[in-house]
Formats: C-alpha cells, structure tokens, sequence
C-alpha cells in the first residue's frame, strides 16, 4: 500500500500509543492525518470519534485508527456515522477477519488493553487485509453503511 490517507485519533488515555501507531503508519507506507488529541491533558474520546468519522465520511481518509483506553468508548462513538465500520481489536486474528469479514473501515485499540507491539501487529493486517467480499458483501450492505469499499 502507498500514499493511503489514515486519520488517526485518540484520547488521554490512547496518546502515547497513537503517537507510536503515527510514526508505524509512514514506516507501513501510509500518511497519517493526526486529529489529536495532542497531550495527556483529560479530554472526551467522542469528540475524537466523531473526528475520525467525518474524516472518512467527507473523504479526508480512506479508513481510521483509534486509540482510547479500552478502545470500546471510541469505537461506540465513530460508529454512530453510517460512513463507518470501526471494529474494536485486540490481536491480529480478530483484527484480519475485521477486515475479511466485516471490511472494516476504521480500527480501534486500547492502549490499557494492549501492549505498542500487539497494537502495531493490528495495524499492519489492518492495512494490508482485503476484504474478502462474496457472502460479506451482501451482509455488510445490510448495516446500511455507505462508505466505499476499501
Ligand atoms: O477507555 C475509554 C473509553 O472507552 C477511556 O479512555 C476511559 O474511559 C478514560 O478514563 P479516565 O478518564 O479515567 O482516564
């Protein structure tokens, strides 16, 4: 993959580990579109859900990551966007039948759930997972979710 736009987000609790992911996404070949936050200073993940959902719905970024503490809080909120699919993970297993499955859109970590080396496995089967279409394609439809395949 190369020159793919993924915003990335996170609250307090997922900063450090969304700075780490940051840097991980350009070594993977893509640009990361930092949405914050931007220090440890006690903030309120939806703000930063919804952040990441605009981004794809408008076309900013072609799919997401998010970082809070347990990764659920953010995903609840970017998921109230019809253009998005996020899907809390936690190993790269679940994490590539996210993408093979339910071609998920944007990814969304703990980083009090997970260690930096767990998270950055996620990302890489992240990005490079196809969807695999076929029965998927029918059932994702059903949620009624917009956004391009990607
Ligand atoms: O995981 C989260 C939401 O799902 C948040 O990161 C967590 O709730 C923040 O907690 P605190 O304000 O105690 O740091």
């Amino acid at each position: 993959m190369s020159d793919r736009v993924v915003a990335i987000a996170s609250d307090h609790a997922g900063y450090r580990l969304k700075q780490e992911l940051a840097e991980e996404l350009g070594k993977l070949g893509a640009q990361p579109l930092d949405l914050g936050t931007h220090d440890e200073e006690s903030v309120d993940y939806p703000d930063f859900g919804r952040a990441i959902a605009e981004a794809i719905e408008n076309g900013r970024a072609e799919r997401g990551v998010l970082v809070c503490g347990t990764g659920i809080g953010i995903s609840i909120a970017a998921n109230r966007n019809p253009a998005v699919r996020a899907a809390p993970c936690h190993d790269a297993t679940i994490t590539r039948l996210a993408r093979q499955h339910n071609d998920a859109n944007v990814l969304a970590l703990g980083a009090r759930t997970i260690g930096a080396e767990v998270a950055k496995d996620c990302l890489r089967v992240f990005l490079e997972t196809p969807f695999e279409g076929g029965r998927h394609e029918r059932r994702v439809a059903k949620l009624g979710n917009g956004a391009a395949r990607t």
